[in-house]
């Protein structure tokens, strides 16, 4: 079957890829997910200067998921710089993907003028979601700073640019933001971001289970799958269609990843279970993806993408 995908001038082999976050952190996470079976990665989203993160404990696995209030640990731009300069070399065939981040308007600046000024030749993710910060909100919950931050993103940055969005949850929020993202030039964007500032509780201890926020965190895992599909869908409906879509929530099935595709996604990125299958995740999930589309008689991933049904 042929499960090739387009963003842009980029050709991947398959559409998987990890979350920004997970298995990512360094160079031996990446140098994983460079030997699975995935279809491209990204990194660790980077701020201009290290950062050690929140207080543990700072991620809890859930029943259906995960809790996370990491506060944004990385080992700065220049680290990340370094590792794709390295792999681009070996690899120069295989476009990645770099997530950055600033704390700031001048940070998320900043780091991105440190993309632009080098030799990465891959795509970019901005991640306009980060619900971990303590004092700063979720960018992308405020349609007027987005706007300023994409204005000044595009007066210089000329890389392929997508954007992490957070999970809207309102119609007129979807409207409101795909009016916004289609009068720039992105590459893609990447809904969607944990669910921010969910909270779950130890039952021996009537404890929260994370110490950042008084244990709130975001939410990933089965719990965000049905959030997921409806942003996917959402944003495909309203978004032009040179802005290619990345799906990310939920997924730890083949049939997952396929009804992501269904909903009109391009690359499909694994998060929560990847952090507790591990890469090999990614062999398991591309023969349950073919299982999938054998047994719906597709042999490529445009056949039925975006090809959801309604009643
Ligand atoms: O707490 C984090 O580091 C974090 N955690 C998330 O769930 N999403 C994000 O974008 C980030 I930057």
């Amino acid at each position: 079957l042929d499960l090739t995908t387009t963003i842009g001038n980029y050709t991947f082999a398959n559409p998987l890829m990890n979350a920004s976050g997970v298995n990512c952190f360094d160079k031996d996470e990446l140098d994983a997910m460079v030997a699975s079976a995935s279809g491209s990665m990204v990194t660790k989203s980077a701020t201009v200067k290290p950062r050690p993160g929140n207080p543990e404990p700072r991620y809890a696995d859930l029943t259906l998921g995960s809790i996370n209030s990491m506060g944004l640990p990385n080992l700065g731009i220049d680290y990340y710089l370094d590792y794709v300069a390295t792999y681009q070399a070996a690899h120069p065939a295989d476009a990645i993907f770099m997530s950055i981040v600033g704390t700031t308007f001048d940070d998320n600046i900043a780091v991105a003028h440190r993309i632009q000024d080098s030799d990465f030749a891959g795509l970019t993710e901005i991640n306009l979601s980060c619900p971990n910060v303590p004092g700063e909100p979720q960018t992308a919950y405020d349609p007027a700073q987005t706007v300023k931050i994409l204005d000044a993103l595009f007066s210089f940055f000329t890389k392929p640019l997508g954007v992490k969005l957070p999970p809207f949850f309102d119609l007129a929020q979807f409207d409101q933001m795909a009016a916004i993202l289609n009068r720039y030039p992105l590459a893609f964007i990447n809904t969607m971001n944990s669910i921010g500032n969910g909270l779950m509780i130890d039952a021996e201890t009537d404890t929260a289970l994370i110490k950042p926020k008084g244990g709130f965190g975001g939410i990933g895992g089965a719990y965000a799958k049905p959030i997921a599909l409806a942003n996917v869908r959402a944003f495909r409906q309203r978004l032009n269609s040179n802005i290619r879509i990345i799906g990310t929530g939920g997924v730890h099935t083949g049939r997952d990843v396929y009804e992501l595709i269904l909903c009109g996604a391009d690359m499909v990125q694994v998060g929560t279970a990847l952090h507790q299958e591990g890469p090999q995740i990614f062999a398991r999930l591309l023969t349950e993806l073919q299982a999938e589309m054998t047994r719906k008689g597709y042999t490529n991933l445009p056949e039925f993408r975006g090809a959801l049904k309604t009643l």
